[in-house]
């Protein structure tokens, strides 16, 4: 099988500075799969690389197809999506309105949303599956802005979900979230369906190690090296680079 995300020699520059530096990354299809570094490797540019955020070079091919040159929309269409941040969620609007509003999205019907939302029950069938799937069932009718933090951002992958992702990308999925309750999060995320390729960044190492099967260690832009979590967890330039630091998230 291809794998999920395939790129080859993708770098992003900043004028004369490179904060992407010729990375080849394979993702599996259906893989949980951590993307970690000191802070400034990188991570977040080589997201929006893949997402078609960011101008890169190199190939970037999603399932064998490379859309490399298609804009993030594009992109989307083609099965990739990424976790929508906090502030593009309708904090006025219920959980299954905003998820509804996704559909509607995709589906180009936001014109007359206000119009079709209330009889369209297809839409709303939908979105109740999504919103199933992140979980949420007991939060369908709350309004955004009544929910904790850390729903929220379980709504973001609701959203995401509406796009009909194989390859979803999380940029640190329970940022802001107590400590408490990150785990949580992480336990609903690795419980989207298998088929569903997960490449997340994070910092908790603690939750990298218990959530991913593959762990790439990016370092300056570049692959440091790649592994399972206790390839990782045993490579002393990792320790190094890395998990020797005392980080402001907590890497011990
Ligand atoms: N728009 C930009 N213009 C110039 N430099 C940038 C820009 N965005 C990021 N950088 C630089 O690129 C490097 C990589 O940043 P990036 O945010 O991708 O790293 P990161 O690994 O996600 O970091 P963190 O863990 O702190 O979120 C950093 O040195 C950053 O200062």
């Amino acid at each position: 099988m291809k794998p999920a995300i395939e790129t080859s020699g993708l770098t992003v520059s900043f004028g004369h500075f490179t904060a992407v530096d010729n990375v080849s990354l394979s993702v599996a299809s259906g893989a949980r799969h951590a993307l970690i570094g000191p802070n400034g490797a990188g991570k977040t540019s080589l997201v929006h690389a893949l997402t078609g955020g960011l101008p890169a070079s190199g190939t970037v091919a999603i399932a064998g197809q490379d859309v490399s040159r298609m804009p993030q929309n594009t992109r989307v269409r083609c099965g990739l999506a990424r976790t929508f941040q906090i502030n593009r969620l309708f904090a006025g609007l219920t959980v299954l309105e905003n998820v509804s509003l996704a559909i509607f999205e995709r589906d180009r019907k936001t014109s007359n949303f206000w119009g079709v939302a209330a009889a369209d029950r297809q839409v709303a069938e939908e979105a109740r599956d999504h919103i199933a799937f992140a979980h949420l069932e007991d939060y369908a009718d709350h309004r955004v802005h009544s929910l904790p933090y850390g729903v929220q951002r379980l709504v973001e992958i609701a959203i995401a979900l509406a796009t009909r992702p194989r390859v979803l990308v999380l940029d640190e999925p329970a940022a802001g979230v107590p400590a408490a309750q990150s785990e949580a999060i992480f336990e609903r995320i690795n419980a989207l369906p298998r088929d569903l390729t997960l490449l997340f960044v994070e910092h908790d190492m603690n939750l990298v190690f218990r959530f991913a099967e593959r762990i790439t260690v990016l370092v300056g832009g570049k692959v440091l090296t790649e592994g399972t979590p206790a390839e990782i967890s045993g490579d002393e330039r990792v320790r190094e680079v890395y998990l020797g630091r005392r980080g402001h998230h907590g890497a011990a």
